[in-house]
């Protein structure tokens, strides 16, 4: 490997100090609710440093995509939602979408149910406790898997795709980790995974119009068969929010992302080179390109830099739909965005889907730079498989 990429897989993924690790059973120990919510000066392992905490003063100006008008099959409004949706991508990788189609009631049902779910106890929520090489599971504040750089939020994930005997898999997580009595939050998570689904479908859709991709069809088709990850994210209120994050700075390794904010604010896009705030829209829901679909794009498309503030005297609450391909498929650009004559080669390297997220999830903590590492690793530890046409 690498040494530069070695240094930075070192000092990325540290690994949890003592008394955090997971000890299972009765005697598991978690920065629970109360060392999150109460706790004044903030530990130090929630401290980031000062370079990451460069404040936003500019609000950022992001297009609103009316989806609308592409749904019912227009094709004016079509090419108009294409072309901003192209300037977004090529710039920052962020826009917002409203028109989508999606009940406000189950909106609102999704939030109903992750407060029931983070106002449980602790000893409840650790039923759903994440386990270590699943990226399921509830977990405060990522204690289990680093020792600094915490973030000051709770999180509730769960995997959304939809098998070939139609089994509704986020109603079965709930009710065999939760129990009978989430039968109706699994209920309402099943539903909301697939509305986000089908807002991605088409999202996709457009995307692959405003890259001028000559089969339109071409990303829906990648996605159909995907596995997705659908995340409750939690953040309490923090005594000291100026120096620390609900979220760090980071880009999705996922592909797209499509995440309802509540009415407090905090979310945060690096563009032009400054931090600029995404104030909540109603009824809206903000979709970022990630690294998956910046290498299916052959870089054209950027993958969103973001972060999470925390607020001083509210929390605040967030669903995130991280939509992903099948485990196993190939990442590779069409032919449309890759030349033969070399003007515009292969920018990355083929990968899966899988080997990205094991990458996440046991050599490096997603930050800015995780398609960059991700490549140098992949090319370092098996130059074999590598088909930089
Ligand atoms: C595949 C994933 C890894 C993370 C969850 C999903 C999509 C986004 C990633 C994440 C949110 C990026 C910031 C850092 C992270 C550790 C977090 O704060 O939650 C990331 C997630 C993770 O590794 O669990
Ligand atoms: O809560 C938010 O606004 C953003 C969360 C986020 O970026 C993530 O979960 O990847
Ligand atoms: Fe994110």
């Amino acid at each position: 490997m690498d040494s530069n990429v070695s240094t930075l897989l070192v000092s990325s993924l540290s690994e949890a100090g003592e008394g955090q690790k997971d000890h299972g059973g009765d005697s598991y120990i978690l920065p629970s609710q109360f060392v999150l919510q109460k706790e004044s000066p903030v530990p130090m392992n929630f401290i980031w440093p000062k370079e990451d905490l460069v404040k936003a003063i500019e609000e950022l100006r992001e297009p609103v995509v009316d989806l609308s008008g592409f749904l019912k099959g227009d094709l004016v409004a079509t090419q108009d939602a294409a072309t901003l949706i192209r300037e977004s991508c090529l710039k920052h990788g962020f826009f917002q979408v409203i028109g989508h189609g999606v009940d406000s009631r189950l909106i609102q049902l999704a939030y109903d149910h992750l407060d029931r779910f983070f106002k449980l106890p602790v000893s409840m929520k650790l039923r759903a406790k994440r386990m270590p090489g699943t990226n399921w599971g509830y977990s405060g504040a990522h204690a289990d898997r680093f020792a600094s750089k915490l973030p000051w939020k709770e999180t509730l994930s769960f995997r959304f795709y939809e098998p070939d005997d139609s089994h509704p898999v986020v109603l079965d997580f709930f009710k065999s980790t939760l129990g009978m009595d989430f039968e109706e939050t699994g209920l309402v998570y099943q539903k909301y995974c697939e509305a986000m689904k089908e807002v991605a479908l088409a999202i996709m859709e457009l995307l692959a119009i405003s890259l001028g991709i000559h089969d339109q069809q071409h990303y829906k088709h990648f996605f159909q068969d995907g596995s997705s990850i659908m995340r409750c994210n939690y953040y309490p209120p923090c005594k000291e929010p100026e120096h620390a994050f609900g979220t760090g700075p980071h880009c999705d390794p996922t592909s797209l992302t499509i995440l309802h904010q509540d009415q407090i604010g905090g979310l945060e896009v690096f563009s032009d080179n400054k931090w600029r705030t995404v104030p909540p829209r109603q009824g809206a829901f903000v979709v970022n390109i990630g690294d998956t679909f910046m290498a299916l794009s052959n870089g054209k498309y950027k993958s969103c830099l973001h972060r999470a503030l925390v607020n001083r005297d509210k929390e605040r609450r967030s669903l995130a739909f991280f939509m992903n391909p099948r485990e196993d498929k190939v990442v590779r650009p069409p032919e449309d965005l890759v030349s033969c004559t070399g003007d515009t080669p292969r920018t990355y390297p083929d990968f899966t889907w899988s080997e990205l997220l094991q990458f996440t999830q046991k050599h490096y903590r997603a930050d800015e730079a995780t398609l960059p590492n991700f490549t140098k690793w992949l090319l370092s530890s098996k130059p074999a498989d590598v088909n930089n046409n």
